[in-house]
This record gives structure tokens, sequence and C-alpha cells, in this order.
């Protein structure tokens, strides 16, 4: 497991990280979402090792994270930074010549793992040949090609398509469930929702809330109350303690009391056949939102920026 306590950054006498803690297990996939400017290209950063943190300390399995542990990382940087006239697969290669492996092993490593990444056509192409969405998995293969043991990933869904998103997960699911922690940023609400079995939410260099995505999404935003019948449902809407989200002749969204709810389904089910009646979980889009709502604001964001 990953552990980050109390992590601290600043820049310029400007708090950004504010007492930064969160963990990230083995075999699965923890998603590190937030803001522009929330904090989270810093915090991985500061995991890497490429920034120093001004206090708070990180542990892996439980040690103290140094050097040895960190030459096992791997990192997708949100800046690309692969050479564009390089064949792709010389490019893994020579990636993987430099993590020690043999030339012929090098080779294989890179051949497959672009194969898996569905670039498998394209290996003798240079990077800049590539569509964006088809650098960005060269840059995923990059990261990925010394087999790491813990994986940092700073947006790496951005710009691919459903397919390459499907084709990603897969590999990054592999690395998990092999063993090692993955831990990746993403501004994809409804891609990290489907992927992650793990949140941290992150706002203002402040973390906002963790833990297993279904326990956060019982324990956060508002919980609603969907009721279908076949039966016109428009007398639903003035009754007492119902605040209404949304409703269709047939079918009301609504905000109320567990009690008052379950009137409203006895009603219903007297005047009618009630087709759907249950609680309706809140989105994560909507949990994000409830968080995030100031460290989202471009002009929230921009005016601390000037404020620096
Ligand atoms: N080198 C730096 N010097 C000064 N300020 C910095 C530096 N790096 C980051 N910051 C500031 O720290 C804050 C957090 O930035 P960070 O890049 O970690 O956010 P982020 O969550 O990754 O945002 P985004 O989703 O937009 O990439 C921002 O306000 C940013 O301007």
């Amino acid at each position: 497991m990953l552990e980050l306590h109390e992590i601290c950054r600043g820049f310029s006498g400007k708090q950004v990280l504010h007492d930064v803690s969160l963990t990230a297990a083995r075999g699965q996939l923890t998603g590190f979402v937030g803001g522009n400017g929330a904090g989270k290209t810093t915090t991985m950063r500061i995991i890497l090792g490429v920034l120093a943190a001004d206090s708070g300390t990180m542990k892996l399995d439980g040690a103290q994270l140094g050097a040895t542990a960190r030459s096992r990382f791997g990192y997708m940087p949100s800046e690309r930074g692969l050479y564009p006239k390089m064949k792709i697969a010389e490019q893994i290669t020579y990636l993987a010549r430099l993590h020690g492996f043999s030339k012929s092993e090098a080779t294989a490593r890179a051949e497959d793992l672009l194969g898996q990444l569905g670039l498998g056509e394209r290996l003798k192409d240079p990077l800049e040949a590539l569509s964006l969405g088809n650098q960005q998995r060269v840059q995923i293969a990059a990261s990925l090609v010394h087999d790491p043991d813990v994986l940092i990933l700073d947006e790496p869904f951005s710009g691919l398509d459903p397919f390459a998103v499907d084709l990603v997960l897969r590999v990054l699911v592999e690395r998990a469930q092999a063993g090692a922690v993955v831990l990746f940023s993403s501004h994809q609400l409804d891609v990290v929702e489907r992927l992650c079995d793990d949140l941290v939410i992150i706002g203002e260099g402040r973390i906002l809330a963790a833990g297993e995505r279904e326990h956060l999404r019982r324990r956060h935003g508002t919980l609603r109350y969907e009721l279908a019948s076949e039966t016109d449902l428009g007398w639903a809407a003035t009754q007492p303690g119902i605040l209404v989200d949304s409703q269709e002749e047939n079918r009301i969204l609504f905000q109320a009391e567990s009690e008052v709810a379950q009137q409203l389904l006895s009603q219903a089910v007297q005047r009618g056949q009630v087709t759907k009646f249950g609680p309706v979980l809140p989105t994560l889009s909507e949990i994000f939102r409830e968080f995030t709502t100031d460290s989202t604001d471009p002009a929230a964001e921009n005016a601390q920026e000037a404020a620096r």
C-alpha cells in the first residue's frame, strides 16, 4: 500500500497542498480527482520524488519511501515527453534498455506492450506520425515497460476514444491484479466512476473525500428517490415534504425524508400499478460538484494564480 501522511507543499510562500493524506492499495485502481489547480500533479510529483514535500511522510508497504522503491515506479506525466521523430517500438525498447533489460528482452517487451495497446501495426512509425490519442498510448507504454510496482499516471485517459480507454484500462487492471499500486488522475468522472474501486477527491490542496466508490456514493451527495407508475403521477409533486428534481407523466425523481418517500409510495400503490420505486444514489459527478464547486470555478483559480 502507498500511504501519504499530512503532505504539505507551497510555492513562493503560497501553500498549495494542505496536510494531504491518502492511501492507494495494491490490487486495485485508485482514481485521483479534483478540479484544475486542485493539487493532483503536485501530489503525484511529490510521490515520484520529482518534487520535495515541505513536510509530511510517505510510505510504501509500511516502509519509508526512498530511491530504491521509486526505481520500480512507473510515471506518466501530464506533459508528454517522448521523442517525436523516433520510431515508437525503438523508443519503448530504448526505455526498457535503460531499465536494464537485454536487447532481445527489451524489444519483446516493447512490441508486446504496444500490441496490447492496439499499436501493433504502427511499431515502425515515428511518434509524430501518430494521432494524439495514439501518442498517448505510447506514453502509457513508456510508463509500463519495466513492469512497475507502483504506477502513477497523470490524466492517462484524456484524449482517448472509448475503445482506447478500454484497451488502456485492461492493461492497468492487469497490472493492478498482478499486485501493483495504480493511482491515476482524471477529469473524466464518468470514466473514473466506471473504472475505479477507490477514489480520492482533492480540492484546493485539501483531501475532501476518499474511500471506496460505492461507499462514497452512499455517504455523500443527495439521496433521491425514483417512483414510476402506470398511472399519472402529477399529484405526487404537490405532496408535502417532496422536493421534485425531475418529473414526467409516469415518473418522478424527488428528494424527501425516508418516511415521506414511503408514504408517497403507499399513495401511489393505492392509485395504480407502481412499476419502479427505490433510492437513486448520487453519481460521482454530483458528489464531485458538491465538494469542488469553488476549486473548479475558473474565476476562483485565476484569482488564486493572480494573487501569487
Ligand atoms: N512550479 C510551480 N510554481 C508555482 N505554483 C505552482 C507550481 N506547480 C503548481 N503550482 C500551483 O499549485 C496549484 C496546484 O497545481 P497542480 O498542477 O498540482 O494542480 P492539478 O490538480 O494537477 O491541476 P490540473 O488538473 O489543472 O492539471 C496550482 O494553483 C498551481 O498553479
